[in-house]
């Protein structure tokens, strides 16, 4: 078995690395951290289980470690769900230990040596490891792109050898994706927030890193330009997309693209069976129907139409999250990284 541990264990995205990993049939769940606040107690007492899913007993008397290089440096890989401001200096220096660092942080997204790999749209990007490597890190870093990111360059990718030219998207997204004391009931129920901090940033960089190529040295950024306008919704989970593209095919040869798009493996533990599940009704995806396809791991597209127009949703704490960066540890074992 191989050795993990989750940073950020009682957290929104924490939480749900634990439900993912308790029953693992690689990687074994063996540390758990938070904050010092948390630190030092078992994990069952100090946790607020807020999943829709039952709490793995397994782990209940686990005491829970303070968030530091120490805690960490015998595992094979961590997962890190910690808030951007800790991961970044924390994250490097885990690395440098020798660990393999799987992260949601937004800090080392854009490294030009870490990849922000959606494992079954970019998997070639798990070379830019080597630039790590040749730097002289023992470990590496390995991140996760943004929720909304992931469900956007995913939804692309069919798309992708039709010339985009330009890409608009508007944003519905869940509440859970600002962390469970991201916003108060009382600011988001009844309500719509037309504002999510640097959001739109992320979803106009991150996609053109995802969907760019790489040569072995470097990415070349994919060509095309993206406007983003992001919301805020009172659902719990799940984020949903109306995107809007502009590409060099009609509304046939897109729909064909989709038709026939297939990920390039298949068979890992955490991938589901669709990547893309793509639905010919006027009304799917919505967001309570269709969030836990594929294990919370299906990004669904539906109302594909002359523009070429389409929308896309997907669980923004599991494909979005957790779940995607369990995938591409799977992916780093099967490449012979772990
Ligand atoms: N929610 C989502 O949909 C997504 C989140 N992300 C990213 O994932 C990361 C985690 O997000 P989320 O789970 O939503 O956040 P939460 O606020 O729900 O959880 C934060 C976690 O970090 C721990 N923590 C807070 N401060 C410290 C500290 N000073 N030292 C050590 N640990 C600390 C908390 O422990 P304690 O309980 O002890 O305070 C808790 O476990 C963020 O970087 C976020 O941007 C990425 C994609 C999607
Ligand atoms: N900002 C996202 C979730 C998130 O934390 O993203 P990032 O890791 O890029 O900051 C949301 O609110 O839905």
């Amino acid at each position: 078995m191989i050795n993990v541990g989750v940073l950020g264990a009682t957290g929104a995205v924490g939480q749900r690395f634990v439900q993912l990993l308790a029953n693992h049939p690689w990687f074994q769940l063996t540390t758990l951290t938070a904050s010092e606040r948390s630190a030092g107690k078992p994990y069952g007492r100090i946790v607020n289980w807020r999943l829709d899913a039952p709490f793995p007993e397994a782990v209940a008397d686990r005491i829970v470690s303070p968030t530091t290089v120490e805690a960490v440096k015998d595992l094979d890989i961590v997962f890190s769900a910690l808030p951007a401001d800790i991961a970044g200096t924390l994250e490097a220096e885990i690395a440098e230990a020798g660990v393999i660092v799987c992260s949601n942080a937004s800090s080392h997204r854009m490294d030009p040596d870490v990849p922000l790999l959606i494992a079954e749209i970019n998997p070639d990007h798990i070379g830019m490891i080597e630039l790590q490597h040749d730097s002289g890190r023992d470990g590496c870093i390995v991140t996760n792109p943004n929720c909304s990111t992931i469900m956007l360059s995913s939804s692309l990718v069919p798309l992708l050898p039709k010339q985009i030219e330009s890409v608009t998207v508007a944003t519905l997204q869940a509440i859970s994706g600002a962390g469970f004391d991201g916003i108060p009931g009382m600011a988001i129920c009844d309500n719509v927030i037309p504002y999510i901090g640097s959001e739109e940033e992320k979803m106009e960089s991150e996609p053109r890193k995802i969907l760019g190529s790489f040569n072995g040295a470097e990415i070349e950024q994919a060509d095309f330009s993206i406007s983003a306008s992001c919301n805020r919704v009172p659902v719990i989970d799940g984020h949903m997309l109306s995107v809007w593209v502009k590409a060099g095919c009609d509304l046939n040869e897109a729909k064909k693209a989709y038709a026939e798009w297939r990920a390039p493996f298949s068979g890992l533990p955490t991938q589901p069976e669709e990547t893309l599940h793509i639905f010919e009704e006027p009304d799917r995806p919505q967001t309570r129907l269709d969030r836990n396809r594929g294990g919370g791991m299906t990004v669904s597209v539906g109302r594909i139409r002359e523009g070429i127009r389409y929308t896309a949703m997907g669980h923004n704490t599991i494909r979005g999250a957790a779940g995607s960066s369990v995938l591409n540890a799977e992916l780093l074992k099967t490449k012979g990284y772990i």
